[in-house]
């Protein structure tokens, strides 16, 4: 292990969260360089965490709603030197999704509305696989 590896990232997780076809984009409300961009809601590990509970603490902050995590979309993205996102799927188990904390709107959008938003610069590498998913067959 490098001295590198050592101090390595933190990690953001962002939740793709699907339902009936459509994925949540909510557009930030702060800080200002950020502000009015879209994002996957979400936020960094806390010390001990691992991404999927992260996942499910944020989306129950800022959304007020329970879900679960997923898979991850392979990949990661340099936020800033110290910082890397991290996008996993995830389900809602219940609850109406609402911007109750850092997000100023939400919007569910299907494959054909994914570009319809200005995407947090990280955000657009994953949007392909998003696309993905949200176009496959159901499962039945
Ligand atoms: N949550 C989230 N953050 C993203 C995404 N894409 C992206 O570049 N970021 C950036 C924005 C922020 O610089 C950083 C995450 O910060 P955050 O403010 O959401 O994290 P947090 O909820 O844990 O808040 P805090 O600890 O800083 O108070 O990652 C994304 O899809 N979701």
């Amino acid at each position: 292990m490098t001295h590198s590896d050592t101090t390595a990232r933190r990690i953001v997780v962002g939740a793709a969260l699907l339902a009936d076809g459509r994925v949540l984009a909510a557009r930030r409300s702060a800080p200002a360089e950020t502000a009015g961009r879209w994002e996957f809601p979400g936020g960094k590990l806390e010390q001990g965490e691992t991404a999927a509970q992260a996942l499910v603490r944020e989306l129950r902050e800022e959304l007020g709603v329970e879900a679960r995590a997923l898979a991850r979309i392979p990949g990661a993205w340099p936020v800033r030197a110290d910082l890397e996102l991290q996008i996993w799927t995830a389900e809602l188990l219940s609850g109406t999704p609402a911007a109750l904390q850092d997000h100023s709107e939400l919007r569910w959008l299907t494959a054909a509305e994914l570009d319809s938003v200005d995407w947090l610069d990280q955000d657009r590498f994953a949007l392909p696989a998003v696309a993905a998913l949200l176009t496959l067959p159901a499962e039945r």
